[in-house]
């Protein structure tokens, strides 16, 4: 049974698909549940998804945001933690761009301000000329999914649309009818200027104190993305001058807003961050994550990813099998090896290399550092613990899969140890060791493992048998490589259970064994 927590409000149907399966239990904020079971956790924007809520949340293994900004989540602490951040980057686009166009007319034609006005029992119509939209210029700074979707609606209305965005293509914006241009020129056209990009060190304060002059006299200012992309001090000392005619807020720096001279401005006019605040969005997304969190939990694909390499559905069911025998490689090594180890290098071959492998080799990363930190370790975070180890690693593609239709081969090297596992999965048949250190063998990596080096010689076989006969310990199975007759060879043994360390202390004491290494897989 898997165990969600669910701290925002986030819609009761779109969560349909985490209710009604029968391996999932979710859990509301306000109901008891042990921190400890929570391997799912599903937000919108109010919960802080900080390093201090995550270390209450050891087994958690992914956090899904019902929205596009996950600026709540602390991706770094999370990737850190091993655990995967999803979010709905396209459910609620509709809704905010629908929101964001509501705000420019009303904005232009003051109509929250009249309705007030009305409502007061006035009838002041002198005061509340507006302006049209029609032949004016739409600047749209940050061209992705909401604002493409205003441009539409903008160019509609049959304004004028010039765009900044350092990463739209020519032909995307030739595409979608728009000019793209540097944003001084954006600034400098634009009649009404409407935000649309993440908060970032780059796009907060994009448009501020010192540069918000610029603009043409009489601009107005639009921001339904995130709070301080046009910094409140700023637009606050140009709406005081005149220069700015007007501003549309529906996010803020501080959420509810604390900078009252703002809110209160007669020429402004807000909404309690209302952009994705509709029955379709929050069905939409609620739906898109618990979806992808059911996927994750069952060990499938997710849609979406913004820590982990995302993969389509019909490649990740054709590398499944993979990443259980890349994570089992990577364990024996490092069960095997005990010693520190400075470089891993994985090469693949055969039908493998058809598919993106970064993500299989992540997991056989994973699989190393499992036996030899004590955090959780997954695809998310092995890159950053290896390096924190000061392991590097590599992979590369060849041809020779040595008659193999596939062949994962791991190299791992430290100061004067150098170790090599070759494996293959076979259809039908499942995962088999191929390969070790020079010998060729071939065993299923699974169960409690003994990886025993000897020299190729009558009775040693017998000896070790007769200890584990007195031992009343059973073999289940066991497999033999050699290169030469009477030189070195391999045994690897595989038992019910785990085996007693005085076991092993005793096979050691036979003479031409050389190591006995138990493998826990
Ligand atoms: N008010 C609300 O309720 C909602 C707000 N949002 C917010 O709206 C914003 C946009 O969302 P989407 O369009 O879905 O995101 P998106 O990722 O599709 O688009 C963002 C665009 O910003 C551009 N960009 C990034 N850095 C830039 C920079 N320095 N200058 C100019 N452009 C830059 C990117 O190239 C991208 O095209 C996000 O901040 C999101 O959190 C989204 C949904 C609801
Ligand atoms: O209503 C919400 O959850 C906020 C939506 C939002 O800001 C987003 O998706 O980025």
């Amino acid at each position: 049974m898997f165990h969600v927590l669910v701290t925002d409000a986030i819609s009761a149907d779109g969560l349909a698909p985490l209710l009604e399966a029968d391996n999932i239990k979710v859990y509301r904020n306000n109901e008891n549940y042990n921190p400890k079971d929570i391997q799912a956790l599903l937000v919108r924007s109010a919960t802080q998804v900080n390093e201090e809520l995550l270390s209450t949340l050891p087994n958690l293994q992914v956090v899904a945001r019902a929205g596009v900004g996950v600026d709540n989540i602390d991706i770094q602490a999370a990737t850190k933690h091993g655990v995967v951040v999803i979010n709905a980057p396209d459910g609620n686009t509709i809704s905010t761009a629908e929101h964001t166009f509501a705000m420019i007319s009303s904005l232009v034609r003051h109509i929250p301000q009249a309705n007030s006005n009305v409502k007061g029992l006035e009838w002041n119509r002198k005061k509340f000329i507006g302006t049209e939209l029609f032949g004016k210029t739409l600047g749209i700074v940050g061209f992705g999914r909401i604002g493409s979707e205003i441009a539409k609606r903008a160019l509609a209305f049959r304004m004028k649309v010039v765009v900044y965005d350092p990463f739209l293509t020519e032909s995307r914006a030739e595409k979608l009818s728009v000019t793209s241009l540097p944003l001084e020129e954006v600034m400098k056209m634009a009649d009404i200027i409407t935000v649309h990009t993440p908060l970032t060190k780059d796009t907060k304060g994009l448009l501020n104190k010192s540069n918000i002059h610029m603009l043409k006299k009489g601009v107005f200012l639009v921001n339904c993305a995130r709070g301080g992309i046009i910094e409140e001090e700023g637009l606050l000392h140009f709406l005081n001058n005149g220069h700015v005619a007007g501003a549309a807020l529906d996010v803020f720096e501080i959420e509810p807003p604390t900078n009252r001279d703002l809110v209160l401005h007669e020429r402004v006019i807000v909404t309690p961050h209302l952009g994705a605040s509709t029955k379709e969005a929050q069905y939409n997304v609620s739906n898109q994550v618990s979806k992808d969190v059911l996927a994750f939990l069952n060990g499938h694909s997710v849609s979406t990813s913004i820590n982990l390499p995302t993969i389509p559905k019909e490649i990740y069911n054709k590398i499944q099998p993979f990443f259980q025998l890349g994570k089992k490689v990577g364990s024996i090594l490092s069960q095997a090896m005990k010693t520190p180890v400075e470089e891993i290098t994985v090469t693949y071959a055969g039908n493998i290399t058809e598919w993106e492998t970064s993500i299989l080799t992540k997991s056989i990363i994973a699989g190393f550092l499992r036996n030899r930190v004590d955090t959780t370790v997954n695809e998310v975070n092995a890159a950053a613990i290896a390096k924190e180890r000061g392991i590097s690693y590599g992979e590369k593609h060849i041809d020779e899969s040595y008659g193999y239709s596939n062949i994962i081969e791991v190299e791992a090297k430290g100061k004067d140890i150098r170790m090599v596992v070759r494996a293959t999965f076979i259809e039908g048949y499942g995962a088999r060791i191929v390969h070790m250190n020079g010998f060729d063998i071939d065993f299923s990596p699974k169960g409690h493992l003994l990886y025993v080096q000897h020299t190729d010689r009558p009775g040693v076989i017998g000896q070790l048998g007769n200890i584990f006969g007195k031992h009343e310990t059973n073999i289940a199975t066991m497999h033999v490589g050699r290169m030469l007759q009477g030189g070195k060879a391999i045994m690897m043994l595989s038992f019910d259970q785990t085996l007693d360390n005085r076991l092993i202390d005793e096979i050691l004491q036979i003479p031409d064994i050389s190591s006995a290494i138990t493998l826990d897989l």
